[in-house]
């Protein structure tokens, strides 16, 4: 009889959400339920310092080893697609063996259209597909009206004037990674009732292609069965997923941006989460994460904070050779006052 030969294309899964909605969180619980399965990881984030990639290292799963977790911090993925995703996917395709499955977690700014696009290219058309993209959203932060235009001002301004763009920077990320999305994950289920988690999912629905369904999730803890096998080969399916910049128009990061604010060792970390606080309340700072050395503890102290709402927990020793100092990446809207953040983040 004769023999045919199936070409078996590697699935890949793209993450993508708004900054800080839990897709380090996902994908941390991914490793730890990976069950002996090779996976590779392309991580992409807003900002100089890298954290995400040491959060995922971070979880210790010995399935997981360095190789396994690629970097991509030169800008958001979604505008160096051919620069640096092409040749981070080419290579990871070309190893000896290959992984099972790849896992890409995009900035929180970046789109996710591009990217699928990519996997039409011929130097990865025939060795990989995506398997699906996930958008994690933070539940709390759309019912806290984060992503919401300010309906009555929107009209009143192009009232005057009818060629203004109406949306936020916030609003049409938000609404574009949801339009592109096979599976919503409503992260952040902890923090909101069930009435508002309701209104949660009505208000996301006209945004999600027909048949997408949103999973709910605390930590993004979810089963990997979920999340993987979707089978959505989205490269080929381009289509049905609208974006504000298929008409050519230019998506560059100048609405946001970010600093790297450096504070040596911090004595009082309940205080610096104060300070964070209060800046995250009088800016318009969205993200703050990073690591920070505490005088006398062996351990580092990470802190992420997700607007106004900051968490800190000791994650690993510091290492031998690795420099004892804290720095925080901090993201906002284009012109926040970086020196005053600065200074006051070190008061
Ligand atoms: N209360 C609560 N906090 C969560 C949940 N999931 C994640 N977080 C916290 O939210 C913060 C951001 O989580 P990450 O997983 O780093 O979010 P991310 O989307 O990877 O963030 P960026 O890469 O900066 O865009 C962290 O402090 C998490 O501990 C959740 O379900 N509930």
């Amino acid at each position: 009889m004769a023999q045919t030969t199936r070409t078996t294309k590697i699935p890949a899964t793209v993450v993508t959400g708004f900054l800080g909605a839990g897709k380090t969180s996902l994908i941390r619980h991914m490793i730890e339920q990976a069950g002996g399965r090779r996976l590779a990881f392309i991580i992409n984030e807003f900002g100089d310092l890298g954290v995400d990639r040491e959060l995922v290292r971070g979880c210790g799963d010995e399935s997981c080893t360095d190789d396994d977790i690629v970097e991509l911090t030169n800008g958001c993925i979604c505008c160096t697609v051919a620069d640096d995703f092409l040749p981070t996917i080419t290579a990871l395709l070309d190893r000896p063996e290959p992984p099972e499955h790849i896992i890409i977690e995009t900035s929180g700014l970046a789109l996710p259209k591009p990217l699928v696009k990519a996997f039409g290219w011929p130097e990865v058309r025939t060795r990989a597909t995506v398997d699906g993209v996930i958008a994690v959203v933070d539940a709390a932060a759309v019912a806290a009206g984060r992503f919401a235009t300010d309906v009555e001002a929107v009209q009143a301004q192009r009232a005057a004037d009818p060629s203004l763009d109406h949306e936020s920077p916030l609003e049409e990320l938000f609404e574009e990674q949801l339009a592109c999305a096979d599976l919503i994950v409503l992260n952040k289920t902890d923090l909101v009732d069930a009435a508002t988690l309701e209104r949660v999912k009505a208000g996301m629905a006209e945004h999600l292609r027909p048949a997408v369904h949103a999973v709910t999730a605390v930590g993004g803890a979810l089963d990997p069965a979920v999340l993987l096998g979707l089978d959505a080969a989205a490269e080929d399916d381009l289509d049905s997923r609208p974006s504000h910049h298929d008409d050519g128009h230019e998506h560059d990061h100048d609405d946001f941006a970010s600093i790297v604010v450096d504070l040596g060792e911090v004595a009082d970390p309940a205080a610096l989460e104060a300070r964070i606080k209060d800046v995250a309340s009088r800016h318009d700072i969205l993200r703050v994460k990073g690591f920070v050395a505490v005088p006398e503890k062996p351990m580092r102290l990470i802190v992420q904070g997700v607007g106004d709402r900051v968490q800190r927990y000791f994650d690993r020793p510091w290492e031998a050779g690795e420099i004892r100092t804290s720095r925080l990446v901090v993201i906002g809207q284009a012109g926040f006052d970086a020196e005053a953040v600065a200074a006051e983040l070190r008061a």
